[in-house]
């Protein structure tokens, strides 16, 4: 049934389409064959005009990627994956001039703007003020904004004042005006607006529910003439507190004349599974349908909750849990949580320490780390700067690399007399950051490389290299590239790692690899999956935090809740702490159990006391 659905919509290229589906239904696969049926149909025809993969997030970004390369499409060259922020992005540092936006793109550095929010925060006493802006500033229409304000104390309007008063003042652009901006610019050249309306004839949209009004409107002026395609589930839209609302999915309907489709066979995950979310999700009052999700899949093992005394236990029942998967080589394992807060925070470091004493590798995102380590910050440097860079500055950082001879370097340089160009300047580039830090720079290399058809000089360089070399030169190579980046930005390049900072979204630098434990939030998890997942810290206070003024909080957390849950394919265990000292209180909490574990029908479940 789903896959007659599925070839319908595929073969469509007439019609707009949205396709409504639950976790696991195949959506994100769904885009990938309509690419590579794209593709065989040779649909562009060497016209030069794209498909365009709109994403929500940048893990979305890297997530699909990966997808397309190992996707049937041998020449990927039509398809432009970008992130919503990231079309805008590009859009603006190129033709930003026109509505006086000047180049490079001041970008609201992101600790300038911590600092900001915090000093508004308490002379306007506008708490939460960053969380009262990112939906204000998601809203398209100025009255509603307007009215949006209105709602709130009028500490929230004197704040809002001075913070944009501080943005104009130094021309900064922050991460929402990348959008809003983008559209004015759009709306404002009737040439460029033609330009970009003729170049997507075909936009694929992934989890279009979380798309928020402002991103909406992108997608109306980008996509006035283009066949669209929107993957949705309205029961996994969780930054409905960002501006993400379900009216898009309506709206999309009607203005894009769209057929709907429902698809609610679960492909991923074992019965019990299936069945537990959808007695959770069933809960929530304001759905916009109410297919339960089915499957034929085995129902595989009974969901494990932990009632643990302590969070010393809890440390130690996932320790274990995750031992014991390892051992019995169940594959790939995700820890997850609310968010890396008080309580999470200790449970975090703890479980990652004992597990790291036992020889297992934990993997966890610590954004910091990652940008304060000086190579990397070079590199998003070097990718800030790449329209100035021409491949024959790009190669020697190739030529850096140890152990290259000196006919594989004649090679490359043959190549690039014969291609010399200026590099394609493409934002999402700056994704291709993988965990181990050597390979960051060999990933973005060979991305950049790739995107110029040299993959085969590449590799050729690359391959002579082992492991070992890479490891004890890597001091020497780096430092070369520095100093070529140094030469090339005049020494202002620190200024611009500041910049960039902000616009890499640290959130989404995840690239996950098989037997892999990792441990994030259930927001950096979206859209993923694991064979064996732990969700941790559930208990009422903590899952579900109650946001203050934010309306609908329990039934977003229910649906983040729900998108923990479906990202298990096979074991899923749930665990809790009755009582936990808080070292900032100095005092014992005692912490009562999660309304959403009794949302859980028990006969899934099984409990280890
Ligand atoms: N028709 C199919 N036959 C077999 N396996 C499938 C099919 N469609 C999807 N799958 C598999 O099911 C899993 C989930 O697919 P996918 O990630 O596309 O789902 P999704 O709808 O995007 O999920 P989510 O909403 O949770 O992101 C993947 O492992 C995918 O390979």
């Amino acid at each position: 049934m789903n896959e007659n659905i599925i070839e319908e919509i595929i073969l469509d290229n007439k019609s707009s389409a949205l396709v409504l589906a639950g976790p696991g239904a195949g959506k994100t696969r769904l885009i990938i064959r309509k690419l590579e049926i794209l593709a065989q149909q040779d649909y562009f025809n060497s016209s030069g005009k794209k498909a365009l993969v709109l994403t929500f997030n940048k893990k979305a970004s890297i997530e699909l990627q990966s997808r397309i390369e190992k996707a049937n499409i041998p020449d990927s060259s039509f398809i432009e994956v970008f992130t919503y922020h990231g079309l805008g992005y590009k859009i603006l540092r190129t033709y930003g001039y026109l509505i006086d936006i000047s180049y490079p793109l001041k970008l609201f550095p992101i600790d300038e703007r911590k600092a900001l929010i915090k000093e508004l925060e308490s002379t306007y006493q506008a708490f939460s003020f960053d969380l009262f802006y990112q939906k204000y500033a998601s809203i398209a229409n100025e009255k509603d904004r307007e009215r949006f304000v209105g709602k709130h104390a009028q500490e929230y309007a004197d704040a809002l004042c001075s913070y944009n008063s501080f943005k104009e003042e130094k021309g900064l652009i922050d991460y929402s005006d990348l959008i809003s901006k983008c559209i004015e610019l759009l709306q404002n050249s009737n040439w460029l607006r033609r330009v970009f309306q003729g170049a997507y004839p075909a936009i694929l949209v992934d989890e279009f529910q979380d798309t928020d009004q402002l991103q909406f409107k992108m997608l109306m002026i980008l996509g006035l003439y283009s066949n669209i395609l929107s993957v949705a589930d309205e029961d996994q839209i969780i930054y409905e507190f960002r501006g993400a609302e379900e009216k898009n999915i309506n709206d999309f309907i009607d203005v894009f004349k769209a057929s709907k489709y429902h698809l609610s066979y679960n492909h991923r995950s074992t019965n019990n599974i299936v069945q537990v979310a959808n007695s959770l999700i069933s809960n929530n009052t304001n759905r916009l349908s109410r297919i339960p999700m089915h499957t034929n899949n085995p129902d595989g093992s009974k969901i494990g909750i932990y009632m643990c005394s302590s969070i010393d236990e809890e440390v130690l029942r996932i320790k274990n849990l995750i031992i014991y998967w390892n051992k019995e080589n169940k594959g790939n394992c995700a820890i997850l949580f609310r968010e890396k807060v008080n309580l999470s925070k200790i449970i975090i470091s703890r479980v990652s320490k004992e597990l790291d004493e036992v020889g297992v590798q934990t993997y966890e995102l610590k954004p910091d780390m990652i940008l304060k380590d000086p190579v990397v910050q070079w590199f998003i440097v070097a990718l800030r700067f790449k329209e100035y860079l021409t491949l024959s500055l790009l190669s020697e950082f190739v030529l850096f690399l140890p152990g290259i001879g000196r006919r594989t370097q004649e090679k490359i340089y043959d190549y690039i007399r014969k291609h010399d160009d200026i590099l394609y300047d493409d934002v999402d580039l700056a994704l291709f950051f993988s965990k181990k830090q050597l390979y960051i720079v060999d990933g973005i290399l060979n991305e950049l490389f790739k995107s110029h058809h040299i993959l085969d000089v590449f590799d050729l360089a690359y391959n002579k290299v082992s492991e070992k070399e890479k490891l004890k030169n890597k001091e020497k190579f780096y430092g070369n590239i520095r100093r070529v980046i140094e030469q090339e930005t005049n020494g202002s390049a620190k200024e611009l790692v500041k910049n960039y900072r902000y616009i890499l979204d640290v959130n989404n630098l995840l690239k996950l690899s098989k037997n892999e434990v990792f441990i994030g939030t259930i927001h950096q998890v979206k859209g993923l999956e694991f064979e064996n997942v732990v969700i941790s810290g559930v208990s009422n206070g903590i899952f579900p935090k109650i946001k203050q003024g934010v309306e609908n909080t329990i039934q977003e957390e229910r649906r983040l809740f729900y998108v923990g849950i479906t990202r298990a394919m096979f074991n899923l265990c749930i665990t809790a702490s009755r009582e936990w000292f808080n070292p900032l209180e100095k005092r014992i909490e005692r912490l009562e159990v999660s309304p959403f574990l009794r949302e859980l029908p028990r006969e899934y479940l099984v409990f280890n006391q």
